[in-house]
């Protein structure tokens, strides 16, 4: 149990890395306040999965891009369970589209959801966890993206090296305050946000191909490496980011 305890705060985890988090996170004991948009099924299931563990949960409506919605997540969370202890920041959208005719309300929404959504999410968490005073451990779920590009992705990649350069800077702004701030740096995971994409066989046999282990990422290869960063285990990690691609990224040739 590495979370015994904790509270856990996860955003867009209704379904794919954030739910797997979000359960992953309860499996060690913590109690879990999850963040959805709409897909109400998916965070009812995430819900009972958590209570079927013994943890305690609660669901919170709300469109990250929003600046409001990051105070009444927090807010929700701290009135449900009196505290926040780890934020785990995971919304995210990524609407493949080619470069030279992005639609600008495309492009506005990704940077709004994914860069700006975390920016929000993460002050407010941050703001709680000084409140507090005693530490805390914030992770954004950030891509191997941030490190290499996609000709149909120039609208999120910057989304996802903007979020790892958030957690470079916040670990300095807060590690005063005991707050450790890390990232992930998923590869290929198969969940909803790519469906679409890996549908196309060729494209799927590509992108497994590149992968030193074998295969594509499932939701729950996220799961570990999350928990790992939000305990004790980690307690002098901070500012760090960790990829979790199966070694897709090393694999030049
Ligand atoms: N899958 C992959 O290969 C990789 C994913 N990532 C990142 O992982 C994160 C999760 O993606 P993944 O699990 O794959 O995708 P999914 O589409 O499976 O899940 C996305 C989650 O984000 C939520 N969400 C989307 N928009 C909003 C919003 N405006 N406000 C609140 N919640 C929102 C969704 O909620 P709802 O369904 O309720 O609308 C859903 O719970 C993203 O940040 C993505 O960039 C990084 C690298 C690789
Ligand atoms: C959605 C994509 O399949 C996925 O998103 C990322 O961040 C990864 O790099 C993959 O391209």
């Amino acid at each position: 149990m590495l979370l015994k305890d904790k509270v856990v705060l996860v955003t867009g985890a209704s379904g794919g890395i954030g739910k797997a988090a979000a359960i992953g996170a309860a499996r060690h004991g913590a109690d879990v306040a999850i963040n959805y948009h709409s897909d109400e099924a998916g965070a009812a299931d995430a819900v009972a999965q958590i209570e079927a563990l013994g943890r305690r949960a609660i669901a919170v409506k709300g469109d990250v891009a929003q600046v409001e919605t990051a105070q009444a997540f927090v807010d929700a969370a701290v009135a449900a369970f009196g505290k926040v202890d780890v934020f785990v920041n995971n919304a995210g959208i990524c609407p493949f589209h080619a470069f030279l005719d992005m639609p600008p309300e495309v492009m506005e929404r990704t940077m709004k959801v994914n860069l700006f959504g975390a920016y929000y999410m993460v002050q407010a968490a941050a703001n709680q966890m000084v409140k507090q005073g005693h530490g805390g451990s914030i992770i954004a779920v950030s891509s191997i993206s941030a490190l290499v590009g996609g000709g149909m992705q120039t609208h999120y990649t910057p989304t996802k090296a903007g979020v790892h350069s958030l957690m470079q800077s916040t670990a300095i702004a807060l590690g005063k305050h005991g707050i450790r701030c890390n990232s992930v740096l998923p590869g290929t995971i198969e969940t909803a946000i790519n469906k679409e994409d890996l549908a196309d066989v060729a494209k799927r046999e590509y992108m497994s191909g590149r992968i030193p282990l074998g295969r594509l990422g499932e939701p729950d290869d996220l799961a570990g490496p999350i928990v790992f960063l939000a305990s004790d285990l980690a307690n002098y990690v901070t500012g760090a980011a960790l990829l979790v691609d199966g070694g897709a990224f090393v694999n030049l040739q």
